[in-house]
């Protein structure tokens, strides 16, 4: 087997475990949300996730340091809090865009409780503002987002799955507007939340004074 091969495999190993973890987190905020154990029971757990915690804190990374196994140009971002297997605070949303719409489904626990069984708001935008991002990059013009309206029609149901949207609706030089919805997956046409995004395609300077630091190639 090729360096290259072996380093690829290493690669999707890393990911494959970084999954495992977000998976085990988010089981634990579920549970940590939901339990109703006794508190005895809630001091020992305490206990050892900070155990748990510990090695992974000795070796981490500089708010200036792309995760090892992401990929930027590639679109790989296993820690967004949106869409990151590796997330504990993502849901995750699983994504699929072209030519400037996306499409996401997922399912949100009770961690993401606004109103009690319904999501918080801020939870909504966050949701929508990705699917936004994700519809106005794969349309070939990709920028962050300047403006961020949502209207809430109705409550998003929690444990339920939802099915997400989002186009681009217009393009003016660099700037990009997109729109998007929240629905449930069983009645999909009931729209429950609406966001329009304004998106700004940066400048080589702007790109450069915001991300110097992680556009430069990893040191080997
Ligand atoms: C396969 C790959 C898949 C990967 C998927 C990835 C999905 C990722 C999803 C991630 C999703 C999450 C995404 C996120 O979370 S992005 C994170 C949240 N967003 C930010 O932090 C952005 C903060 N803003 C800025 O840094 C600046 O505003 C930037 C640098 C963007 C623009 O700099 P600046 O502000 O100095 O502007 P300009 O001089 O360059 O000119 C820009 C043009 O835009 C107009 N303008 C500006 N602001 C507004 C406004 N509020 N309403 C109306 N118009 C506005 C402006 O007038 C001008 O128009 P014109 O005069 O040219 O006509």
């Amino acid at each position: 087997m090729t360096d290259r091969l072996q380093s690829v495999d290493r690669l999707l190993e890393r990911r494959e475990a970084i999954s495992d973890l977000g998976d085990a987190l988010r089981l634990l905020i579920e549970h940590a949300t939901a339990t109703e154990a006794p508190t005895e029971e809630l001091r020992r757990a305490a206990e050892r996730i900070r155990q748990a915690a510990g090695p992974l804190g000795e070796r981490i990374r500089e708010r200036t340091e792309v995760a090892a196994a992401d990929d930027l140009l590639g679109g790989v971002r296993m820690y967004n809090p949106v869409i990151g297997r590796g997330s504990a605070l993502a849901p995750p949303v699983h994504v699929e865009s072209s030519n400037g719409v996306a499409v996401g489904t997922c399912t949100l626990g009770l961690a993401y409780e606004g109103p009690p069984m319904y999501a918080h708001g801020g939870v909504s935008a966050m949701l929508l503002d990705q699917m936004l991002g994700h519809a106005v990059t794969s349309s070939g013009k990709p920028g962050m987002t300047v403006q961020l309206d949502t209207a809430y029609r109705k409550p998003v149901p929690l444990m339920t799955a939802l099915r997400l949207t989002a186009e681009v609706s217009q393009v003016e030089g660099r700037r990009v507007t997109a729109v998007g919805a929240i629905a449930t997956a069983e009645r999909p046409d009931e729209v429950l939340v609406t966001a329009t995004g304004l998106f700004v395609a940066l400048r080589a300077e702007q790109a450069q004074r915001l991300f110097g630091p992680v556009m430069r190639p990893r040191a080997s």
